[in-house]
């Protein structure tokens, strides 16, 4: 018989994960194996998978094994590889202290975008160190049915377009992607955030992921939506030398979101694991075929 293999199921604001524990790198996980995990009828249901592996393991992260020794190889819903996943990176620190494999206080995650920091507090928010934005020049239009937008091309280690609207409804049904052009600005697809102002310094968005649809939360969106606004308000902490905090409500909760003056983005917010199971090997093998 052969072993059963170990998942848990993981949140953070809502954006949902199935976790697989494979310190050695040794379970197959093709895009069709991850599509039937994350399945919310057929599956374990999911927004995207956290393959939890050792850099020393894994191919891509090898060389971040001294800096950081847990790799998170990230899985969009459809199976498809993305380079970062901020919700990812809080549930996935979570996971780790949940499993005793790291003290609370701070720790370092590999992923495809660099070694993030991040910071555990036991019953409470997890704080992430996102990196810098970078904000690729050229004008972008995102469109809903007959309406159009511009939008703030920002990447967070994966690209994001961000279009301020009058009425999150008008972004419209998100479960395909929204057209955006030129095509140039993403040949490799794209996250959309439509953004409306709550007030000073808060905002709120709806988000369809890249190879997910439209889920409740998205950290790095969240990330970019609030580099995003605090350009539109005229704020760039490198140059003022202020930081600029923005807090961003998601359809799953709320996120918040600091730039500090060396450009560094910070992202604190929720994670929390809901459930632990046992996946079938043979399922999963027949799921891959
Ligand atoms: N939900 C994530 C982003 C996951 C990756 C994204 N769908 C992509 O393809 O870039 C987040 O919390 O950042």
């Amino acid at each position: 018989m052969s072993t059963r293999i170990a998942f848990l199921k993981g949140h953070g604001t809502e954006n949902d994960f199935v976790i697989v524990p494979d310190p050695e790198n040794v379970i197959a996980l093709p895009p069709a194996a991850v599509a039937a995990l994350c399945d919310r009828r057929a599956g374990i249901g999911g927004d995207g998978l956290l393959h939890v592996v050792r850099s020393a393991a894994h191919p891509e992260a090898k060389d971040m094994a001294a800096e950081a020794e847990w790799f998170m190889d990230y899985r969009n819903g459809d199976g498809s590889v993305a380079e970062m996943c901020g919700n990812g990176v809080r549930v996935f620190a979570r996971y780790l202290q949940h499993a005793g494999l790291v003290p609370e206080g701070d720790i370092s995650v590999a992923t495809r975008a660099g070694v993030k920091s991040a910071h555990i507090a036991k019953d409470g928010d997890v704080t992430v160190g996102m990196g810098r934005a970078r904000l690729p020049e050229g004008e972008v239009t995102v469109s809903v049915g007959e309406r159009s937008w511009p939008a703030r091309n920002v990447n967070m280690g994966n690209p994001h377009a961000v279009a301020f609207v009058e009425d999150l409804a008008h972004a419209g049904d998100l479960s395909s992607p929204p057209p955006f052009s030129p095509a140039s600005a993403y040949p490799d697809g794209v996250n959309v955030e439509f953004v409306v102002d709550r007030g000073p310094g808060h905002v709120a968005l709806r988000v369809h992921e890249r190879g997910s649809g439209e889920t409740r939360s998205c950290g790095t969106g969240a990330c970019a939506v609030a580099v995003a606004a605090a350009r539109r308000d005229g704020a760039d902490p490198v140059v003022t030398g202020t930081p600029a905090t923005y807090t961003v409500d998601v359809p799953g909760g709320r996120l918040v979101i600091t730039e500090r003056p060396d450009g560094e983005i910070e992202m604190t917010g929720p994670a929390v694991i809901v459930a632990t199971g046992e996946i079938d090997p043979e399922w999963l093998e027949s799921s891959a075929r």
